[in-house]
């Protein structure tokens, strides 16, 4: 039987609690918004198939708990991730403050390079205390693209995931081909040592 995808990634939401990890996942996976708080107990995750270039992504999306007594929990999940999600939360300077511990932790545990920067929350102006300019010049220097969310409004969440999603694909393409060359090279080498060897018999 066909399998009904072409590449299947994992991706995973990191960040403090309470900024939105969840409610970014449900929009993406459910087109929904509850705005109940029901913090997340240790991890969860949803699936959704994307179409990139004519190609069928299945996503399988991990939402991680972002509070401190899981987070012995939530390390495992790492394991086998292509992409990670790192939130903070535009109206609290401390979710973005943290966001270097989040980038130790993902370093501490994978050799994932493929991620978003995401400031959620960003649908009142008037609450915004981490500005655009400051998270921009903080993602370059991490060189990580950054995306200005809404899971409430429905702001850039779609874009976001995408984006990550593009970046996983790309990498992966890359290193496919760069085997392939590998291989190849492999192959003239060899057979040039097998002529090499066949005029001096
Ligand atoms: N204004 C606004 N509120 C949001 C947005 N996204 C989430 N919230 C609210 O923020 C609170 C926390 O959202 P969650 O999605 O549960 O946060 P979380 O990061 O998954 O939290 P943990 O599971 O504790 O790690 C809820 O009350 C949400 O309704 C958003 O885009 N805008």
């Amino acid at each position: 039987m066909a399998r009904g995808f072409d590449h299947l990634f994992k991706l995973l939401i990191i960040g403090d609690s309470g900024v939105g990890k969840s409610s970014l996942l449900i929009r993406f996976s459910d087109d929904t918004f509850a705005g109940t708080y029901i913090t997340t107990i240790g991890v969860d995750f949803k699936i959704r198939t994307v179409v990139i270039d004519g190609l069928r992504i299945k996503l399988q999306i991990w939402d991680t708990a972002g509070q401190e007594r899981f987070r012995t929990i939530t390390s495992t999940y790492y394991r086998g991730t292509h992409g990670v999600i790192i939130v903070y939360d535009v109206t609290n300077g401390e979710s973005f403050a943290n966001v270097r511990r989040w980038l130790d932790e993902i370093q501490n545990n994978c050799d994932v390079v493929n991620k978003v920067l995401v400031g959620n929350k960003n649908d009142d102006p008037d609450r915004k205390v981490v500005i655009t300019e400051d998270a921009q010049r903080f993602a370059r220097q991490m060189d990580i693209e950054l995306f200005e969310t809404s899971a409430k409004d429905n702001i850039d969440v779609e874009e976001m995931f995408l984006a990550i999603t593009r970046q996983v694909l790309q990498h992966k393409l890359r290193n496919a081909q760069n085997e392939q060359q590998k291989d190849s090279i492999t192959l003239k080498k060899q057979q040039k040592n097998k002529r090499k060897s066949k005029c001096c018999s």
